[in-house]
């Protein structure tokens, strides 16, 4: 299921942080963030790579990585997450900071790479700033600061998450619907919208799920097809 999709996400990521680029490949960056939403990709792989573009020796190259990674915190919801807002990730910008000072241990913020990492680490601690199986964003928030380390002024607008992430399948013995039990002809199938488990009858439909960035036909049940479509055809 993974396998060619992650070989196109590894293709988009070396077009989107490739050296010879003058500005950000945007539309890369939102193919890379639908791979990642619509389950096709792994998203600790998709971190670990774009973690590597980071630490990349050449600061261009790590600073379209870094917008990246900005793209896929804000549009690919918790499963991106729980990838990067944890100690080890934040250490890891932390690090990438203070390598891409010039000189040593000067607070000159005239390097962008450094000045992206300050922005993201003080986007992210204020967008979680509830959410305390994040506190990672903060704490490193808080380290930066009392290392001297001035910040960009904080945008509110840039502090908000879109997507929503697909439901988790729910299990059943019977449709979600029609109430039939599930046997070995009765097979079971989920929706993609709602999650639940349904008759192949109730859930016979497919649609797109623009909301969870879904842009293929995926299976849906009747009522989240009728949902889903009621504005098209009056
Ligand atoms: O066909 P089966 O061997 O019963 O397996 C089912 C199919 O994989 C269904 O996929 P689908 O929703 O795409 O149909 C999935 O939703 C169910 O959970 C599985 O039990
Ligand atoms: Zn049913
Ligand atoms: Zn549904």
């Amino acid at each position: 299921m993974f396998r060619n999709s992650t070989s196109t996400f590894d293709r988009l990521l070396e077009k989107a942080t490739s050296h010879l680029l003058l500005e950000p490949d945007w539309d890369s960056i939102l193919q890379i963030c639908d791979l990642i939403r619509q389950g096709d990709v792994p998203p600790k792989h998709a971190v670990v790579s774009v973690r590597k573009k980071i630490g990349h020796e050449n600061p261009n190259v790590g600073m379209f990585a870094l917008q990246c990674l900005e793209s896929m915190m804000k549009n690919c919801g918790s499963f991106v997450h729980d990838e990067v807002a944890t100690k080890e990730f934040m250490e890891f910008l932390r690090e990438t900071a203070h390598l891409s000072e010039p000189g040593c241990g000067q607070h000159g913020n005239s390097n962008p790479v450094k000045e992206k990492v300050l922005e993201l680490i003080q986007v992210w601690a204020h967008a979680f700033r509830s959410e305390s199986q994040y506190k990672a964003c903060q704490d490193a928030y808080n380290i930066l600061k009392m290392e001297g380390h001035t910040f960009p002024q904080l945008r509110e607008a840039d502090a908000m998450f879109a997507a929503e992430t697909a439901p988790e399948w729910k299990d059943g013995e019977c449709c979600h619907r029609c109430r039939v039990q599930f046997s070995t002809f009765q097979r079971k199938h989920h929706c993609r919208c709602c999650g639940q488990v349904f008759c192949s009858k109730c859930s016979s439909k497919s649609s797109i799920i623009p909301k969870f960035g879904i842009e293929k036909e995926v299976r849906v049940c009747d009522s989240c097809y009728d949902q889903l479509n009621k504005n098209e055809g009056g």
